[in-house]
């Protein structure tokens, strides 16, 4: 049955979700800040910012105006970086005028709480008294290839797992196929800690140290990430999944990776604040990474990965640190 989804963020991500939701058939209501996208979106049918001529399903509507945007809303989509959710959720609270289900794809950690995204979301929304149900989709899914309606699987995950499926209904269509899990904070921690290790992932292969230390970085990468989400009640059964080692083989092998990308420029400018500088692209594992340490700290597990990347990231350590932390006797 066709329902009305609202999309918070008019960028790469929310743009191809929005396609994939209305070739489902479903009513689809984009809200921007960015007026170029908004228009392209409305008028175009593309969003040439992230999708050059792609033409998008043209059903699609797009706003500025955040109230008129919410007003048939049954599911509410959050298509924005991490850092944008505390304006997007204080909007949320003060707007809501009916019940609705949010689903998340922010992949981050809170990090005023150093705990899951999730808790943070669904403690800032409960009070609203709106909030029907909270669900996270995560998965190995490059926007433009989901854009393009290349076939992708996803996680939706929930705590309420009926809720999961149905959501996977809402979803699923002929080359996007989303499929249930209960484990949320198996498919979250994993989604944003995935990020740190695609930019480790980036620096060992613009070092060239070859395919097995690849492969290697992404086995030791998994096993770091599992002990970091235990923390949070992940279950090991979880780490099998599209959300979890689906995802980290993705995004730690595809030039299509902002976060990979960003790995690279680090060792080709021998500096990560230099190419931090030099980075005008959302790249998610940058944030998670100190969030990642405080993590370390707070509950106190050992990780050598992330924490070289941290002293890479924050401390000016030379970017060679990595390579000499895991590759070396
Ligand atoms: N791109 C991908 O392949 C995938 C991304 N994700 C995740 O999805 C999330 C969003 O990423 P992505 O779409 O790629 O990011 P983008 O940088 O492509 O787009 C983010 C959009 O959100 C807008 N925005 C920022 N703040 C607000 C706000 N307060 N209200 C409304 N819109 C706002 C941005 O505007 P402005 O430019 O002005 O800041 C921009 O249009 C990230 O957590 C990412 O990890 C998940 C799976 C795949
Ligand atoms: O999470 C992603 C794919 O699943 C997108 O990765 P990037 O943010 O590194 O482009």
């Amino acid at each position: 049955m066709q329902k009305n989804i609202t999309i918070i963020g008019t960028g790469a991500y929310g743009t191809a979700l929005a396609n994939v939701l209305a070739d489902k058939g479903n009513n689809v209501v984009m809200y921007g800040v960015v007026e170029q996208q908004v228009d392209d979106i409305s008028i175009n049918h593309m969003n040439q910012s992230f999708f050059r001529d792609l033409k998008l399903n043209e059903n699609i509507q797009a706003t500025m105006d955040f109230v008129a945007s919410l007003e048939k809303a049954e599911y509410i989509v959050l298509g924005v970086p991490t850092k944008a959710l505390p304006s997007v959720l204080k909007d949320l609270s003060k707007y809501l005028k009916k019940e609705v289900v949010i689903i998340n794809t922010a992949k981050g950690i809170d990090e005023q709480d150093v705990d899951l995204l999730s808790k943070y979301i669904i403690n800032t929304l409960q009070p609203t008294r709106y909030l029907k149900g909270y669900c996270g989709l995560y998965g190995p899914s490059i926007a433009s290839e989901v854009a393009s309606r290349e076939p992708t699987y996803v996680n939706i995950a929930s705590n309420d797992i009926e809720l999961a499926k149905e959501v996977c209904d809402v979803f699923t269509n002929e080359y996007f196929f989303a499929k249930p899990s209960n484990d949320l904070p198996a498919c979250e921690i994993s989604a944003a800690l995935k990020n740190v290790i695609a930019i480790a992932a980036g620096m060992i292969d613009e070092s060239g140290l070859g395919d097995n230390a690849h492969a290697s970085l992404l086995t030791y990468g998994l096993n770091e990430i599992y002990k970091i989400a235990k923390v949070f009640g992940a279950k090991h059964d979880s780490f099998t999944n599209y959300a979890t080692m689906g995802d980290l083989v993705l995004t730690a092998s595809s030039k299509k990776s902002r976060n990979y990308t960003f790995g690279r420029m680090i060792v080709q400018e021998n500096s990560a604040k230099k190419a931090r500088e030099d980075c005008d692209f959302t790249v998610e594992g940058v944030g998670t990474c100190e969030v990642a340490n405080k993590i370390l700290d707070k509950y106190h597990v050992e990780s050598k990965l992330f924490k070289v990347m941290y002293e890479i990231i924050y401390q000016n350590k030379a970017p060679k640190a990595l390579l000499q932390a895991l590759f070396t006797l």
